[in-house]
This record gives structure tokens, sequence and C-alpha cells, in this order.
């Protein structure tokens, strides 16, 4: 790897490395091909925008997020007038959350590791992070002190890269702990379609503990979309963050073109659709361990992983130079270290192989690195 790949400044940098070329399987954003069904909803989008242009957007709104939302199981979104808030992307809805803590907070326990413009957000606004690793939050004890030293706790899940999905066991324990202690819960559900395990209704599990909460809702990882998606900001009724107002600086609403095709996109994947893509993203998984089986040093990190990413350990090869070799093949994955945030060498060793790609894509970055793990 040379100085220039050393400084890139964050995992999306990298990111955009790959954007144009074919054999990108770098950004977690879904580019495999459309089914069927899915290529029939894109030959509706004219009779769609004519549907959109005839109803207020609100509706449209409603019927797009309680598609979306039973779809993956979530019922209780709506309860005790929660709050949503329809966002050009989950990003955006995190920018809009970064701004709204900041009013109230100075500092943040969130999930470590995690997909690294969230910590670089939250930073940008001045907040104090404090790093909250996946052992204490999935199956030990979270510092009380620690908790009750924030005013929130931010928890991937599932995670990007690992796929750990907190059990509703655990998210109920949570919920209780920032009820008692009066620290807002905030959860990002953006690979949340991906495995079933994160389809129990988390709405209803926070509303039950009385906890402040806040949840990022994703549609842009699950459908090859051209980028066309929404991310959802969901808040409990006495939150106490300015979302509405921040929203308001950021935009005035999303199209309802969009969110028409969300809810088409949503009813396909209800029909099989979903059931389908599990499938889909269970074969291209398959496919690249059967090819890494055996090398030497190279460990699938994450065996129980359902999200559309893949984790690999590449023992002692350094990440960047295996990243760089497949650069210099134009195959792109991506090096760990900035899922990092808090201890960056933690991931100089390991890289994410995005599944959501056309099977062949798979296959093609699994014959080159091969190769290159073979000649390291
Ligand atoms: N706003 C940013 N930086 N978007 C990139 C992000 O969507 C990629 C991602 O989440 C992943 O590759 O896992």
């Amino acid at each position: 790897a040379t100085s220039s790949d050393r400084s890139l400044g964050n995992l999306t940098q990298f990111e955009y490395l790959a954007l144009n070329n074919p054999l990108n399987l770098a950004d977690g954003h879904a580019r495999q091909e459309l089914t069927p069904g899915q290529a029939g909803i894109i030959d509706e989008l004219p009779a769609l925008w004519a549907d959109s242009v005839k109803r207020p957007v609100e509706e449209v709104e409603a019927a797009a997020h309680r598609a979306y939302f039973e779809l993956l199981g979530q019922r209780d979104y709506r309860a005790a007038d929660s709050q949503v808030l329809s966002c050009y992307s989950s990003s955006v809805a995190m920018e809009i959350f970064a701004r709204s803590l900041a009013t109230v907070t100075d500092s943040i326990m969130l999930v470590h590791p995690t997909f690294d413009n969230i910590p670089d957000i939250l930073r940008g606004v001045g907040l104090r992070l404090v790093p909250l690793e996946e052992e204490p939050l999935h199956a030990g004890t979270i510092d009380r002190e620690q908790l009750r030293s924030v005013g929130c706790v931010f928890v991937t899940t599932p995670n990007n890269p690992t796929g750990r999905v907190l059990s509703q066991q655990r998210l109920a324990e949570l919920a209780a702990l920032c009820a008692e202690l009066d620290v807002l819960l905030t959860l990002d559900t953006s690979f949340r379609g991906f495995d079933p395990a994160a389809h129990y209704d988390h709405y209803a599990v926070l509303n039950a503990s009385g906890c402040r909460w806040v949840v990022i809702e994703d549609t842009g990882k699950l459908w090859p979309t051209l980028e066309l998606k929404i991310g959802w900001l969901v808040s409990s009724a006495h939150a106490g963050l300015p979302l509405a107002r921040i929203y308001s600086d950021i935009l005035l609403g999303v199209s309802p073109l969009v969110l028409s095709m969300v809810r088409r996109f949503s009813e396909d994947a209800a029909g099989g659709g979903l059931a389908d893509l599990h499938r889909f993203i269970a074969g291209n998984r398959a496919q690249l361990r059967g090819a890494l089986a055996g090398l030497p040093e190279v460990r699938i990190i994450d065996p129980d992983s359902k999200a559309s990413v893949e984790r690999i350990d590449l023992g002692k090869r350094s990440a960047l130079d295996v990243w760089a070799a497949l650069r210099d093949q134009n195959v792109f994955a991506l090096p760990c270290q900035k899922f990092h945030w808090a201890r960056p060498d933690e991931g100089d060793h390991s890289l994410r192989i995005a599944l959501a790609r056309p099977t062949a894509t798979v296959a093609a970055l699994t014959k080159a690195l091969r190769s290159v793990l073979l000649d390291s």
C-alpha cells in the first residue's frame, strides 16, 4: 500500500475508489441485479409517479413506512404518538440526530467497532465518545457509572461489519437501564432486513421500558434502487431532542415517488422477495467461505453473521497490503481499520467483503483474493 492509500481519511473514501469499477465489493449498498418482481416495479414507476401526484404526501409517507416496518416485524413504532421523520438517507437522519443530541449533552457511548461515519458525524458536532465493546453489550454487563456519565448510548444492530444482533432480552435489559438512569437509547438498524433475528418488534420492547429512544431505519441497504432510498428517524414522544426543529433546518420532506417505490419493494419482499434475498446473500456468503476454506491464516471472523457483508481475518497479513494488491487487479474490498474508531490497529489485519453483489462479481473477487492470499 502506498502512503496515499494510508492517507485515506475514512471508509467512504475507500468506497469512492471502488465506485466506478465493475468489481466493487467495498460499500455495503445493494448492487445485486433486480429480481423479476423488482424489475416489474421499475416498469410501474410512471404509474407510481401519477399516483403520488394525486395523493397527500402524508398518506404516501404513512403507507410507505407501514409497509416497510411491518415487513421487518416492527409494529409498535407509531404507539404512544412517537414521531417518524423521513430523510433522504440514514446518514442525513444521523446528522439531524447528532445535531439535536449535541444541544442536550456533550457525550455519547457508542458501540465499537462500527461504521466510521457514525463516530465521525458524532465527533463533528463536538460530542465526546465512549466506546461500548460488543462483549459487554451482548453478553456481559455495561458499566453503570460510565453509562450514567453520558447523555446517550448508541447501538448499531445488526452491527456493521460484525453482523451481531442485539437480542430481545438484551435490548429489554439495556432499555430498562436507560430508563432507570434517564439515558437516551438510540439504535441504527440499517442492516435489520438481512437477519430475521432482528425482526422482533424493537418498538414494543422500547415502549414497554419507558426509556427515551430514537431509532434510525434505512431502506438503502436491501434493494438495488440506484441510491433511491429513505432513512427514517423515529423517536419516542418524550425523547427530549429538537429533532423536528433540526429536521426543518435540513429539509421539508422527501420524494413521494421514492416513498411509493419503497412501499412497492416492501410489498414485493413481503410476498416472498425477502426470503429470496436471504437465500441469495447466503449463497454468496457460502461461495466466499468455501473458496477461502483451508487457506493458511485466513478466518471468517463472524460465523453467525447474516448481514450483507463478510469480515475476513488475514492473520499476519496487512489488510491494507491485501486491499492494495486487489486494487492493482481492479478488485475492491474494504480494509477494516477505520471501523475500529477507538483503537484502529485492531482492524489492521481484517478485510470486509460486500455480499449484495451479482454472484459472478463475488466469484471474481474470490478468485483474485485467493491468488493474493496464496502469494502473501
Ligand atoms: N454516508 C456514508 N458515508 N455512506 C456510506 C455508507 O452508507 C456505507 C456503509 O454503510 C457501508 O459500506 O457499510
